[in-house]
């Protein structure tokens, strides 16, 4: 293993992440809302196992719009021209961020309601 190759590699990852926070306005959203949970995790002191459902949700959402959004820059790099297939994968790949998103309320709904009722 190279480990300069590696460094340019993590390099490229994170200028990846970056670009996607900077460009796409969901991304921020999941992140603030990411935050938001984070904090309120910390205050009403969590398990462990409750922690770590949170973080894997977080993840999940976070890892899916990254693709979502490497896919709508793909489509848009094939063709700016309306095709059924471009709708296709584009609709696709938001609704995996969708199900994630759904999956992470219902999660989030799930760990902090015991907690204020
Ligand atoms: N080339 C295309 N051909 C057909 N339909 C398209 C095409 N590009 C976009 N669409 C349709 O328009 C919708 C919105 O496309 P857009 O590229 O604005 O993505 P978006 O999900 O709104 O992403 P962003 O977060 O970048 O605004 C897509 O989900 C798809 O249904």
């Amino acid at each position: 293993m190279n480990w300069k190759d590696e460094k340019k590699r993590f390099a490229c990852a994170w200028a990846g992440v970056m670009a996607a926070v900077k460009e796409e306005v969901h991304m921020r959203i999941h992140i603030a809302l990411a935050v938001v949970a984070i904090i309120a995790a910390a205050i009403f002191h969590i398990s462990r196992m409750e922690w770590l459902i949170l973080l894997l949700t977080i993840g999940s959402v976070i890892a899916l719009e990254l693709i979502n959004t490497a896919i709508e820059r793909v489509v848009d790099l094939v063709t700016a021209d309306f095709h059924p297939l471009a709708k296709a994968a584009k609709d696709i790949a938001a609704g995996a961020v969708l199900v994630a998103a759904i999956v992470a309320v219902i999660v989030g709904i799930t760990i902090f309601l015991p907690y204020l009722v």
